[in-house]
């Protein structure tokens, strides 16, 4: 590989992690790699890269003590790694713009400051954004910087689902429901096209995106309707570390008998609730799904999260007057046959019917052929979609140039 190919790195800044990906600037981009730092803050941190050349990809504990160290870590790699290329942008998924940003664009410094006055919107995810976006500004300042929202694929939700039933005047301050995953049920819904267009332009579809955050969107004629994630993503279904939605009136119960703070009530709903809540042993499902027959705890924590999920189909099954499609992403639904069967059983009475030697092996179609719901198992790609707007907005051509 030559240090002249031009490339694009795409990041996605988690909590104890950093996945990264790298593509070649072409029309429609084409990776080269995809990597991880993760364990970030404790004392086994790895740094991991799958390269399309077999040869360049590694696995390698390091020291990351926070989040800083692995930054810096990853942007010595791409300084000194000939395997990365010449970088000419990176893209960064920002999961919250409040109400200000939801397109695509260039990250300027009047962005920066305006995301630094928004972290209250989402201080689980944005601060450990401008952190990655203030590093690479420092150490390659002449680089653009695309930031790329999670919150685009809802931003015209209805206003019924947009509303929040609180006092009217917190809307003016932007509190209303958002919903995240965009960048994923964006993808889905191209590559949807791609296999049922009809479906993906005029029907009713249901796409559910199980990792480690996890939500549904409900979709009619291409466009978002609903979705489970609201004002924050600890909202919706339960997830690995996050509660979900929950009674508002824990809050002051726990305040009257325990004392407990907001920031310690926050702390307990993103980072101890879920399954590693309910386990009180994982938040990693195939730990849960290994171990439910030996431990209750575990089997409630997986019984909790189907249920949940199924739930939720059915509210958007009503507020779609109906199902033609239903789609699992993210590598809960992607991966674990027995999630997508839990979730599925008891909801013929909607047409959905899994054929489960289809199920079984994770297959495109996994319904049975006269069923009303196709429904589907389709790999996500958030960073694609990062690469696929990070060229079209700095408009580099196929051969990896700006225009002059
Ligand atoms: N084969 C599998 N079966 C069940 N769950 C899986 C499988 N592979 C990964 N997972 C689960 O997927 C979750 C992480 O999902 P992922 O989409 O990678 O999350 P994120 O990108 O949000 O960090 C973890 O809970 C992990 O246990
Ligand atoms: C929005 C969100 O929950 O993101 P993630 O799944 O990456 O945590
Ligand atoms: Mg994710």
């Amino acid at each position: 590989m030559t240090r002249s190919s031009t490339r694009i790195l795409t990041i996605n800044g988690g909590s104890s992690s950093i996945k990264f990906a790298l593509f070649d600037a072409v029309s429609t981009p084409r990776q080269i790699l995809s990597g991880m730092i993760d364990g970030i803050g404790l004392s086994d941190a790895t740094f991991r890269v799958k390269h399309v050349t077999p040869a360049d990809s590694f696995s390698r504990e390091v020291t990351a003590p926070d989040r800083a160290a692995a930054v810096g870590m990853l942007m010595d790699w791409i300084e000194k790694d000939a395997s990365c290329g010449v970088l000419t942008a990176v893209g960064h998924r920002v999961v919250h713009g409040g109400p200000k940003y939801f397109e695509p664009q260039c990250i300027t410094p009047e962005m920066l400051d305006e995301l630094q006055r928004l972290t209250a919107f989402d201080p689980e995810h944005l601060p450990e954004e401008i952190l990655l976006i203030e590093a690479f500004r420092h150490r390659f300042p002449e680089l653009s910087q695309i930031a790329c929202f999670d919150t685009e694929f809802h931003r015209d939700l209805p206003r019924v689902a947009k509303l929040l039933p609180i006092p009217r005047r917190y809307e003016a301050m932007g509190v209303r429901r958002y919903g995240f995953h965009g960048l994923s049920y964006a993808f889905l819904m191209e590559e949807l096209a791609r296999r049922d267009v009809v479906v993906a332009t005029a029907g009713r579809v249901i796409l559910v995106h199980l990792g480690s955050g996890a939500s549904l969107a409900a979709v009619r004629d291409g466009k978002s309707i609903d979705t489970s994630m609201s004002f924050t993503p600890t909202s919706g279904i339960p997830m690995s570390t996050r509660s979900g939605d929950l009674d508002p009136g824990l809050i002051g119960y726990l305040a009257r008998t325990e004392k407990m703070t907001v920031q310690q009530f926050n702390d307990m709903v993103t980072t101890q609730s879920g399954l590693l809540g309910i386990s009180e042993t994982s938040s990693d499902m195939r730990d849960l799904l290994a171990h439910e027959t030996l431990d209750v705890r575990a089997a409630e924590a997986v019984a909790l999260f189907c249920y949940q999920v199924k739930k939720w189909i059915g509210a958007f099954a009503a507020a779609l007057g109906g199902i033609d499609t239903l789609v699992f992403a993210g590598s809960i639904g992607e991966n674990s046959p027995v999630v997508r069967s839990r979730i599925c059983a008891g909801l013929k009475f909607l047409g959905v019917e899994l054929v489960e030697e289809k199920n079984a092996i994770n297959g495109d179609v996994i319904s049975i052929a006269t069923a009303a719901v196709s429904v589907r198992v389709i790999r996500t790609d958030e960073q694609f979609m990062i690469a696929k707007s990070v060229i079209r907005i700095l408009a580099i051509v196929p051969n990896g140039n700006r225009p002059q």
